[in-house]
This record gives structure tokens, C-alpha cells and sequence, in this order.
């Protein structure tokens, strides 16, 4: 059985070298001709796969996305060609949600005011958005969300459109989609934007295309008072320097980057191939990618209140943002931008850190903590 997987999918080899031998490709380079002989392609989002990409496949049985989002592949044609696929439904969902609440604790005092009575609105309520309420509602922020998709009865944090344009901090996390009743693309328009409040956040860690470019540069310069967190964007790898360098933070798309949402995704991927070449499944994790999971212990650098602080070491997405905003003077900003996310430092979920603090930490504080990391 021959495996093509992406070679920025990490341990690739401890998941998927038990099914046959194991290949890696670079993936935005792969070719119709290197797929000739293959059974089984692995990939992330930044591979296209359709007719083209598949012309010459002819021994191809099964393609697995180590991702949540699927606007990279051609369903219709797989299915078509009787090729079984998947992708990773919620592997990273929950690094999404760190991605969210880490940036809120870095860019002024936006989780500060959302603890304070401010409401969070979410576009998209689903494996990402629904986490992401849980976690805030944990918090005891309020939390709004709206998705067309969902009978509204269904849930009491489902509202109109009109509503979630009313929230102190609007988060995005649609798919991308082109087609059917709701599609996705070019979603919110300048006008609807300019409704957020005064000193609203608005954050899109959905995909780049769900706001258009030009839209997020004419609300930046008609309401400097908005702040703007992107994790995604319209043409990547190539994006609007323009538009970066308006952000509080801009990140190269690195959102569900922890080391568990890879692995997780990767572990979804091989069940699904073990499930379709009917083969048992594993009942651990591959030893060397369990080691690589022992929870991580976190000192905390004082910065802010203990919450904060504690969340930033995990995780600031400013230092993110630095890297990004450096790279985007490079010669080839394309290239830096994957080179960024190929080389992505290891990074962890928030409910995995434990937390050593130079001194003793008040009992509400750390209560406000591991809500932020999401324990219950
Ligand atoms: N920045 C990053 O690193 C990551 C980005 N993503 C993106 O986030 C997206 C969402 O992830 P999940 O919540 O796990 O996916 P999901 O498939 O569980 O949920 C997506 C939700 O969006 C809703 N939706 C679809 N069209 C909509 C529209 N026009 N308006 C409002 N809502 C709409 C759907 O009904 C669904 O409930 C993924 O499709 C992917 O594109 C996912 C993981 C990491
Ligand atoms: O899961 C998704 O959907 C994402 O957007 C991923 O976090 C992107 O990951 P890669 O495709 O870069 O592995």
C-alpha cells in the first residue's frame, strides 16, 4: 500500500507507516504525476485535491484530511470516483478556542471587559463555535451565536445576524462556502461591520474569503477605534500587508496549531483509513507521540492579573504576531508564511499547562483560570 502524506503533518510515520509505506510531499507541490502509484493521500488544507490533482490516481482508494475545514477538497468529484474521504471534524477546535481567549487577554482588556458585562458573538456555531461559548459562558461572559444552518429553536444562544453585529467582540469561525442556501463567501458586508459598538474586536479565525479584503481595509480606516485579530486571509499564502499591519494581532493562520489538535487530527485520519481498509483500529496513541504529549508545566511570567498572566505564558499570539508581521518584508512573503506555520514552535492546549506561580495565587483567581482553560 503506497502513502503520500504532507511532511508537515508531524509523526506521520508512527500514525500511518502500519498500514503500508509512507511517503511524504510538500504540500502545495504535489503533482497529477505522483500520484500514479499511490493507494493513499494524507493532506492538510493547503493541497487542492480535484480532477486535475487526481487525473492520473487510478489506484487511489482514499484521501484523509488531517484538518477540520474541507473547502480544500472536491467532494463531489471524490465521490464521484468512489474514493472514500474524511477530514478531522473539532481535532483542533479546542487550540481554535485558546487561539480566542489568549488573543483576548493580550490585546488591551478585552477579556477584562467581557468579564466586566460585555457579550461575545459567534458566526458559525459549530464544533469551534460551540466550544468557544461553552468556554466564555464558563466564564460567565454572555454569549450570542449565529448560524443559518441550525434551527434557531435548537439552542437559547441562537439569534438573528442584526444581534451578533451588536456583540462587544465578534469572533468568526464559518467554513468557507461558495454554494447552497447560506454560502459563506464575502459574508459580512462594510455595512454591517460598521454596526459593532464602539471599540469592538472583531476576530477571524474561520477562513480568509468569509470577509472580503477590501471590506476589512475600509473598516480600519473608517473605524480605527475597531481592533482586529486575523488568523486568516483571503489569498494565502500571500496576504495584504496592508491589511496586517492594521491589526492587533495577525497570525499566518496557525489558530488550531497545538501539538493535540495535530495529533488529534492525524489519530482521526488513521481510524478513518483503518476503518475503510478494514483493519482494527489502534486502541492507544504510537508510544512516540504519547511522549510527546505529557502535559507541560508552565511558569508564569508576571504580567497582568494571575488569569492573564497564567494564559499569556501558555500562549501569546503576540509573539505570533511579531514573527508574522516581520516576515511579511521578506522577499518571498509566500514562502515565509508557510515557512512560519512549517516551523511553528510546539504549543499546547490550555487545559493540558499545568501552572507553577512564583507566589501564592488568590482562589478566585486561579477559579477564573481554569475556566479560561476550559475545565469545568
Ligand atoms: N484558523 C485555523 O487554524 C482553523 C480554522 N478552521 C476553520 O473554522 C471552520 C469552522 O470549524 P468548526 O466549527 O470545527 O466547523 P463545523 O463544521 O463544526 O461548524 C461550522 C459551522 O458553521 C456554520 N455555517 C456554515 N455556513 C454558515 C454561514 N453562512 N453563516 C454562519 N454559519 C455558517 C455551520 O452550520 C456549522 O454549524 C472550519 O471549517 C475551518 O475552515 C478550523 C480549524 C482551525
Ligand atoms: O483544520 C483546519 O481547518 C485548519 O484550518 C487547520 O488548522 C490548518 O492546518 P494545516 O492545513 O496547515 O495543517
Amino acid at each position: 500500500m503506497n502513502i503520500l502524506v504532507d511532511e508537515n503533518i508531524p509523526m506521520a510515520e508512527a500514525f500511518f507507516s502500519r498500514f503500508g509505506s509512507v511517503v511524504t510531499f510538500a504540500g502545495r507541490g504535489l503533482s497529477p504525476e505522483a500520484l500514479v502509484d499511490t493507494d493513499v493521500l494524507i493532506v492538510r488544507s493547503v493541497t487542492r485535491v480535484n480532477a486535475a490533482l487526481l487525473a492520473k490516481a487510478t489506484k487511489l482508494r482514499f484521501v484523509g484530511s488531517c484538518t477540520i475545514g474541507s473547502d480544500h477538497l472536491d467532494i463531489e468529484y471524490l465521490e464521484s470516483r468512489s474514493i472514500n474521504w474524511c477530514t478531522a471534524p473539532g481535532s483542533n477546535a479546542d487550540s481554535v478556542v485558546d487561539y480566542v481567549v489568549c488573543s483576548l487577554c493580550a490585546v488591551d482588556d478585552y477579556m477584562a471587559r467581557l468579564l466586566g458585562g460585555g457579550r461575545l458573538g459567534i458566526i458559525g456555531y459549530g464544533n469551534v463555535g460551540r466550544r468557544l461559548a461553552e468556554r466564555v459562558s464558563g466564564l460567565g461572559i454572555g454569549c450570542v451565536a449565529y448560524d443559518p444552518l441550525i434551527d434557531a429553536q435548537s439552542d437559547p444562544r441562537l439569534v438573528g445576524i442584526d444581534e451578533v453585529l451588536h456583540c462587544d467582540v465578534l469572533c468568526l469561525h464559518a467554513p468557507l462556502t461558495r454554494t447552497g442556501p447560506f454560502p459563506s463567501y464575502h459574508l459580512l458586508s462594510l455595512e454591517q461591520l460598521l454596526r459593532l459598538p464602539k471599540g469592538a474586536l472583531l476576530l477571524n479565525a474561520g477562513r480568509g474569503e468569509v470577509v472580503a479584503t477590501g471590506v476589512l481595509l475600509e473598516l480600519a480606516a473608517l473605524r480605527p477605534d475597531i481592533q482586529l485579530v486575523l488568523d486568516v486571509w483571503e489569498g494565502e499564502p500571500v496576504v495584504s500587508a496592508e491589511l496586517a499591519a492594521r491589526c492587533a494581532i495577525a497570525t499566518p493562520h496557525i489558530a488550531g496549531y497545538s501539538l493535540d489538535g495535530k495529533f488529534k487530527g492525524a489519530a482521526m485520519v488513521a481510524e478513518a483509513l483503518a476503518n475503510v481498509l478494514g483493519v482494527s483500529e489502534e486502541q492507544s496513541w504510537p508510544s512516540e507521540v504519547a511522549a510527546a504529549l505529557t502535559a507541560p508545566q508552565v511558569s508564569v511570567q508576571d504580567c497582568g492579573e494571575p488569569w492573564q498572566a497564567a494564559a499569556l505564558s501558555a500562549y501569546n499570539p503576540k509573539e505570533d504576531h511579531q514573527r508574522f508581521l516581520a516576515s511579511l518584508g521578506a522577499d518571498d512573503p509566500g514562502g515565509a508564511f508557510d515557512a512560519l506555520r512549517k516551523h511553528y514552535p510546539p504549543r499546547r492546549e490550555l487545559s493540558r499547562c499545568e501552572f507553577v506561580f512564583d507566589g501564592a495565587v488568590d482562589k478566585a483567581q486561579l477559579n477564573v483560570l481554569s475556566a479560561l482553560q476550559g475545565h469545568r
